[in-house]
Order: structure tokens, then sequence, then C-alpha cells
């Protein structure tokens, strides 16, 4: 079996980069991916909602032509391939796209096709907002209070994939080189002939335009801080390095807009803890943003018990996979946590809901299309269609306060009717259509 020839929609007009920006004609072609499982209830509602928001918010002058392309189940079935080379190439040549959840199965089998289009396109940015929408129902007291932006690290970690099956003989090769070459790093495993072996890469490269992305987005949203999460006490030179030169990178290049906390430290240590709190304070006072830092465990537990002290959070690849489904917990659940993987650099960028096939559902028209229309909501914004974005936002307000939500709302929220997918769209839309 061959790919798919991918035809695009006649009318549209490829997104580009000039000057350095995204350059989004008003008839742009988008590529999107349905994914598996729950991936086509939610991709029909989301496609409904996107269009009547652009249509409402542009009165037809803009318009996004859609390019169906093809990963995972739909791919293998139809073309015999788990990813074709097409559907990276439509991502690329395209530059913005949007995909459903795809599975991956747990140890053993195609490795994820997610972590390979982010590696494959070094969409080194993983974004995902948790911020709450009012009236979803939430385990916390304040939900109101969490308001973060996750900054995760998308291509390196323990997540690259850099992994030697326990019996393997790559595995035996890999040992063999260590114990002859790293002595003492070979004697701390504990059962060295039944260990299945990762590697966990991360470079001052990947972590400095993760870390500047954070930073920049924090200066422009006027946000208030930004904290580095990392493990850097027990992992010292890939979570422990990602700290440093996390903290480096802000000194060297905002020393005018960032006040840190390795600075508090200096200070403190040369002129004591008052000269220090005075510094930080006045700092702050004159606007600059605070850079600090905390260890991932016990940020678990902070985020819950002082949300207020986080804000925007910058992050290696695991951290940040756990910590954006833990922080989506408390503003309502995975049904309404959106997500971008982008580069900054080159423009490119994938938008996709935070939570994966949840398979037990599929084509029950049921879950929420919360997170994907989410994800399409911060594409808009990220093209520059702000008032489509906005109208999204609005509609979705509006559709929560009128209590008719999706079966995972629907049973925290109390005096709600329970609504299909298909039907939250249809809530949404007309949400939309009362404000054109
Ligand atoms: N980016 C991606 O494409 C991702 C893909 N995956 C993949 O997805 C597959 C399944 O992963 P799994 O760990 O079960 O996690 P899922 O996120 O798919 O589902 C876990 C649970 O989350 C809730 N949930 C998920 N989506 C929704 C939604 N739209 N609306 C309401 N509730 C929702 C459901 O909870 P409840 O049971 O309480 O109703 C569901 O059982 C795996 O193959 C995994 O690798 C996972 C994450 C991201
Ligand atoms: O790729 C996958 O299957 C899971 C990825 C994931 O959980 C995530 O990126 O949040
Ligand atoms: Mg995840």
């Amino acid at each position: 079996m061959t790919g798919p020839t991918l035809i695009p929609p006649p009318g549209g007009v490829p997104i580009t980069m000039q000057n350095g920006r995204l350059a989004v004609p008003d008839n742009p072609i988008i590529p999107y991916i349905e994914g598996d499982g729950t991936g086509p209830d939610i991709w029909r509602a989301t496609v409904r909602v996107l269009d009547a928001a652009v249509a409402n918010a542009y009165g037809g002058r803009r318009k996004i032509h859609w390019l169906e392309i093809f990963a995972g189940e739909k791919a293998f079935r139809e073309f015999g391939t788990w990813l074709p080379d097409a559907t990276v190439e439509a991502c690329r040549d395209y530059r913005v796209s949007i995909k459903g959840p795809l599975t991956t199965p747990v140890g053993g089998g195609i490795r994820s096709l997610n972590v390979a289009l982010r590696q494959l396109l070094d969409l080194y940015v993983c974004l995902r907002p948790v911020r709450w929408f009012k009236g979803v129902p939430s385990p916390v007291r304040k939900p109101e209070s969490v308001d973060m932006v996750i900054f995760r690290e998308n291509t390196e970690d323990i997540y690259a994939g850099l992994e030697f099956e326990q019996g393997s003989e790559e595995n035996r090769r890999f040992l063999a080189l260590l114990q002859e070459h790293f002595p003492k790093h070979y004697a701390k495993i504990r059962f060295p002939d039944t260990s299945g072996i990762g590697i966990k890469p991360v470079s001052q490269e990947g972590t400095e335009r993760l870390v500047r992305a954070a930073i920049s987005y924090a200066l422009m949203n006027q946000r208030k801080s930004v904290t580095i999460v990392h493990k850097g006490n027990i992992m010292k030179f890939t979570e422990g390095a990602f700290r440093n030169w996390a903290y480096a990178l802000a000194e060297r290049e905002y020393p005018e807009q960032t006040y840190t906390w390795l600075q508090w430290e200096k200070t403190r240590a040369a002129q004591g803890e008052a000269a220090a709190n005075k510094e930080q304070a006045d700092a702050l006072a004159a606007g600059r943003l605070l850079i600090k830092d905390a260890i991932a465990d016990i940020t678990l537990q902070q985020v819950l018990t002082r949300p207020d002290d986080f804000d925007v959070i910058a992050t290696l690849n695991l951290n940040g996979d756990y910590l954006s489904d833990a922080l989506a917990a408390q503003v309502g659940g995975i049904g309404i946590a959106p997500g971008g993987n982008i580069n900054y650099q080159n423009g490119a960028a994938v938008f996709e809901a935070t939570h994966g096939t949840a398979p037990k559902y599929a084509n029950q028209d049921k879950v929420n299309p919360g997170s994907l229309i989410l994800s399409g909501e911060m594409m808009l914004r990220y093209l520059g269609w702000t008032e489509a974005a906005d109208a999204v936002i609005r509609a979705m307000d509006a559709a929560i306060a009128g209590k008719k939500v999706t079966y995972d709302f629907a049973r925290l929220m109390e005096g709600a009717t329970e609504v299909k997918c298909s039907e939250f769209a249809d809530v949404m839309i007309a949400r939309l259509k009362e404000r054109s």
C-alpha cells in the first residue's frame, strides 16, 4: 500500500512565514488529523464550532479550508502506515495544524505518534494553559485561583524514546559498553541482567529555547512569575542543569526585565536576608518578572495548596506531562484542557488536546469536546484571529453557564442536563449565533 495523495482544498492558500512572522491569508489551508478512539467524535464537534466562530466573527470574509491528513489507526487501516510521510510534510508545508488524540500501546508496539510528530517537526514547546471557566465543577475550593500556563519542553528528556529493552541484543551491548567504560555507573544498576534501560537527554540548547519562550510569553502577557519545575536534587546533570541553564538565561538575556531567586541568594549571601528581600520587593514593585524554581514533587502539592504562587511554569517533558493532567483536574478535568505544540522559530504548530483517546467512550458521541475546541481557540489566537478566538471563549462560558454539559461535568454539577458531545457543540454554536 502507498501513502495518501493529499489534494489541497480548492480556494485555500497556505500559511507562510514572512520576516519571521506568520503570514495568514483570509482563506488558510489547515490540515487536521481526526485521531483515534474518541477523536472522530470530538473533531466533528470542534470543526463545527470553529467554523461557526470564524463565520460569525468575520461575516464570511475569512474561512478555514480544512485538509484531512492521516495518522494512527485510520492511516494504518487505509494506507498501511501509522504516520505517512505526507502527513508530516503537510504539517510542515502548511505550518499550522490541529489533531485529535492518537493511541499509543503500553509496554510494546509502536512508539507514540504524538511524540513522533513533535520531534519530527521540532515543536519544542508544549503550551498548556490551565484556567477555570465559571461554573465548572472542581474538586478544589478556589478553582478561580488556578490560572497557570505550562511550558513543557517537548523534544527531549526520557520522552525521547532512547530505551533498550530487557533481554535484547541492544540492551546487552549497551550494558557491556557501560560496564567497560563507566564501571562506577554500571555498579549502580541493582539488577543489571534483568534491567530495561532508558536514557534521558537534556540539552542546554533545548532548555534555553523553551525557557526563552516561557519568559517572553510571561513578559508579553504581564504574568507575575515563571517557575522552573525540576527534580534537580536527584537528577543533577539533567533536571538540575535545566534549572541552572534557565536561571542563567534569564539573567543573561532579560537582566532588566526579570528578578531571579538566584540573584536573591547572591544578595543574601553578600548582604543578608533583609537586603535580599528588599531587593526582590523593589524589583517586583518596578514590574519585573519573578523567575523562581520548585522541585517537581512538592510542586504537585503546592499547585493544590497555594495555586496563587504559580503562574507560568517552565518544565521538562515528563514533569510537564504529569503536571498538565494534575492541573487539569483542578479546573474541571481533562475534558477541558487544551494545548498546542509550537516551534516559535519557524512558526510550525500542531494544536491538540491534553487528553488521550479515551477508548472506552469511542463512537458514543459522549465525551467533552471542550479540550479540542479550546485547542482550536488557541490556534485561532495563534493565527491572529483574535475576534474568533474571543467568540469561542464567550460561547464556552455561556454554554457552561446554561448547564447543558457532557457527562464529565454533568456528574459533578448540580442541576445540570447531560448532553452528547455533538449537542454540546450545538449549544456553543447557538450561543455564537445569538451574538452575531
Ligand atoms: N496527545 C495525545 O494524543 C495523547 C494520547 N494519549 C493516548 O490515549 C490513550 C488512552 O490514554 P488514557 O491514559 O486512558 O488517557 P485518556 O486521556 O485517553 O483518558 C483517561 C480518562 O480521562 C477522561 N477523559 C479523557 N478525555 C475526555 C474527554 N474528552 N471528556 C471527558 N473526559 C475525558 C475519561 O475519564 P472517566 O473515565 O473518568 O470518564 C477517561 O477515561 C493511550 O493510548 C495514550 O497513550 C494520551 C494522552 C495524550
Ligand atoms: O503520546 C501519547 O500517547 C501520550 C502523550 C501524552 O500523554 C501527552 O503528551 O500529554
Ligand atoms: Mg499526557
